[in-house]
């Protein structure tokens, strides 16, 4: 089949949509060229010929010309006003945009189907490593357990140059930032939400799952200080900020995302600054491990041109999953076992620990390691921030609420017996 000539027109001109525009300049003989550029500030100098560019987002998509619509832009609730007018006139469309994607699965499934149009977002999670379309074609028929890992560059080149180079965290977000990988606005890095939104659209290509973000808990850096850092070091730990979405049950599966302690064992402790990593646990392939940059204008780009090469040939995603796998429920009936660095001796009385198996205190330093419910400490998640207190995933086996109830009762019974 000889590939039809897109013309594009690409929506923003930053860190990705230049990094994209680089890349296809030096892909001569691929059969793609970007003939108009939508941006917001017509006053920004800009590398290329003014001619490319306008304001008008219309001239976009009202060019019978232009047959793929590239969305890069920094505010989602613009680009889902883009991203679904496109969809309406039947442009297909490719999208880095995880926030809009995350708020909006819902509606751009049904957009998706009713015009006819595929959307495609490699790029939205994970930068360049080609996770969606390996859960949506290499896993298409496999039974998953878990889908974890760094899915934040930001936040993990941040702890990195903190740990490894003595770096200020305000130094170091003001690197990430300069870099490119940070968002426009940095508390969704660093307060967990952009991975948050990756999980989301992870979760959907893995288990067939639209979850809402507002249901997940996340937990960011934010409150993360050098006592922490200490804690790890002396235990030859690292914290890393870990996504978590793992079948707990037949029929359940748990999401979350917070700091995690890992030793030298784990397979993310060697991943460092933007790199991320995501871990897939199914039953036949068993573990796999996928490493590359999450953030930057090349390794970005380049998933964003993977997507554009993609369309080139009409692909779309078929989101089989969520056909075969109705009976999936996302759960926060779980028990995780959490070390938790708070500042006030009161303070420890607001957290509704199950089980404190470690407590250290002193003027300075106070920590407890416990068993939590991931539903109790969601319910506690704005007290533990206007606090300052640190949380982190100490990594032990995820336990369902119902299994440790069924032993208890069982225990009870085989009491009652003797
Ligand atoms: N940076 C990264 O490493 C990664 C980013 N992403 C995602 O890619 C997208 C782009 O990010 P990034 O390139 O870093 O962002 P930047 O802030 O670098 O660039 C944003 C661009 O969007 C333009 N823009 C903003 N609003 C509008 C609008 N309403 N209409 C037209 N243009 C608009 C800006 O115009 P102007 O130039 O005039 O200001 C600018 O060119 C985001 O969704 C981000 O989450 C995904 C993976 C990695
Ligand atoms: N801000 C994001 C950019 C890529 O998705 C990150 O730091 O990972």
């Amino acid at each position: 089949m000889t590939p039809k000539k897109l013309k594009i027109g690409l929506f923003g001109f930053g860190c990705v949509g230049q990094g994209l525009y680089d890349i296809l300049n030096k892909n001569e003989n691929f059969p793609a060229e970007v003939i108009r550029i939508c941006i917001k500030h017509p006053e920004k100098p800009r590398p290329i010929d003014l001619s490319y560019f306008t304001t008008q987002a219309q001239e976009i998509l009202e060019n019978p010309e232009i047959n793929l619509v590239v969305e890069l832009i920094d505010n989602a609730d613009e680009a889902f006003l883009i991203v679904s007018e496109a969809l309406k006139r039947q442009k297909p469309v490719v999208t880095a945009n995880k926030k809009m994607l995350a708020e909006h699965l819902p509606e751009l499934l049904e957009l998706q189907k009713k015009h006819q149009t595929p959307l495609l977002y490699e790029a939205s999670a994970c930068g360049s490593i080609p996770i969606i379309r390996t859960l949506e074609e290499y896993y298409d028929n496999e039974h998953l357990y878990a889908i974890r890992g760094i899915f934040n560059g930001s936040t993990n080149y941040i702890l990195t140059k903190i740990a490894q180079e003595n770096v200020s965290y305000e130094v170091a977000l003001r690197k990430a930032q300069e870099l490119g990988f940070a968002e426009s606005n940095p508390v969704l890095d660093v307060g967990g939400f952009d991975p948050k939104y990756k999980l989301c659209i992870l979760v959907l290509h893995a288990f067939g799952l639209v979850v809402s973000p507002d249901k997940i808990f996340n937990y960011g850096i934010e409150q993360f200080s050098l006592q922490d850092l200490q804690y790890a070091k002396e235990k030859g730990l690292k914290i890393k900020l870990i996504n978590h979405a793992e079948r707990i049950s037949k029929n359940e599966v748990a999401v979350f995302l917070m700091p995690q302690l890992i030793d030298s064992n784990h397979p993310l402790f060697h991943v460092e600054n933007e790199t991320n990593g995501v871990i897939v646990e199914a039953a036949f392939s068993q573990k796999q491990i996928f490493i590359g940059k999450g953030a930057g204008g090349h390794p970005t780009g380049s998933a964003v041109l993977s997507d554009i090469s993609a369309s080139l040939y009409n692909y779309r995603y078929e989101y089989k999953k969520s056909h075969w796998n109705k009976h999936l429920q996302f759960t926060e009936k779980v028990l995780l076992e959490i070390y938790l660095r708070y500042n006030e001796e009161n303070e420890l009385t607001h957290i509704p620990f199950e089980h404190i198996s470690e407590l250290y205190h002193s003027e300075n330093y106070k920590y407890a390691i416990g068993i939590i419910s991931l539903e109790k400490l969601h319910q506690v998640k704005s007290y533990l921030q206007e606090k300052g207190i640190f949380i982190a995933y100490t990594g032990k086996k995820i336990q369902s609420t119902e299994e440790k109830t069924q032993k208890s009762t069982e225990k009870q019974k085989q009491l009652e017996m003797v």
